[in-house]
């Protein structure tokens, strides 16, 4: 069943900033959100979280409303990963990545030990940190401080995963690393990612599903070498561009000029 949202409007500071969306996303698989700068897209990830109260509609989660979720059993399904994360002082990638089981202890902090361990050790794995363990979060790079976050969404272990941007300020080998971790897990656990992308073709290489953002309403939702085409491009971002195929046989799309 997953995450859906059905005539979902969101009002923030008395500015509607999402209007009557109604998305199914689909499970098991990627779907890249994208649309222009201030069109909604965190905000729909954030009230996908149950972060944001919508104004209007519903955000259910294996048909049942969200907000009736209780924040530890929704953490057990749901793990979102916010733009420019930060970790108090002086925490270790281990106590990061430890944070992620928050979900899974009780209210006088017990948990089971085995489970926890396992699962750090997997979301430690899958990010690749083994060696950086006991490094201040605070001194690591760009790339390794964002999968040391992913690391701590991995090991709540959820089965759906949202990004906010994941590879914002990452140099092109780390976007590419940080986007293969993202697939191998979604490949692996079957797990439900939902990501905001601004770059269009890291959208249309990794999505599996697009959803489309323009004037705060749905634009489309669909398979990328459908949806994004030429005159989608025009009519969302005023951008004309070309679009080619390139070696590996995956479409490449080139901004020429505005509209
Ligand atoms: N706390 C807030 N107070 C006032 N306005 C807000 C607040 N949060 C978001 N907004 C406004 O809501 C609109 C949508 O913001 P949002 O961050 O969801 O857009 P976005 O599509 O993710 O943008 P970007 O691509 O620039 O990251 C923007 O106009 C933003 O200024």
């Amino acid at each position: 069943m997953g995450i859906e949202v059905a005539h979902l409007c969101v009002s923030i500071a008395g500015k509607n900033i999402l209007q009557d969306l109604t998305i199914s996303f689909a499970e098991g698989k990627r779907t890249v959100i994208i649309g222009p700068n201030g069109v909604g897209k965190s905000t729909l990830l954030r009230t996908l979280a149950g972060i944001q109260r919508p104004a209007a509609g519903r955000v259910l989660l294996d048909g049942e409303e969200i907000r009736k979720f209780s924040r530890k059993k929704l953490a057990r399904r749901l793990a979102i990963l916010p733009q420019g994360m930060t970790a108090p002082p002086d925490t270790t990638v281990q106590q990061l990545v430890a944070y992620g089981r928050f979900p899974y202890r009780s209210i006088w902090g017990a948990g089971d030990a085995k489970a926890d361990r396992e699962a750090v050790a997997w979301a430690v794995e899958a990010t690749h940190l083994g060696g950086y363990l006991k490094r201040q979060v605070a001194t690591l790079s760009g790339g390794e401080r964002q999968r040391a976050f992913l690391a701590m969404a991995l090991a709540q272990q959820p089965s759906i995963l949202l990004l906010d941007e994941p590879t914002t300020y990452l140099d092109i080998a780390h976007q590419l690393e940080v986007m293969k971790i993202i697939t191998e897990v979604n490949a692996r656990q079957s797990m439900t990612v939902i990501m905001v992308l601004h770059d269009i073709n890291h959208a249309l290489q990794y999505a599996d599903e697009l959803v489309i953002l323009k004037n705060h309403r749905l634009y489309g939702q669909g398979r990328p070498q459908e949806l994004m085409t030429v005159k989608t491009l025009a009519e969302v971002f005023g951008v004309k561009a070309d679009i080619f195929r390139n070696r590996q046989g995956a479409f490449v799309l080139s901004p020429v000029e505005l509209v």
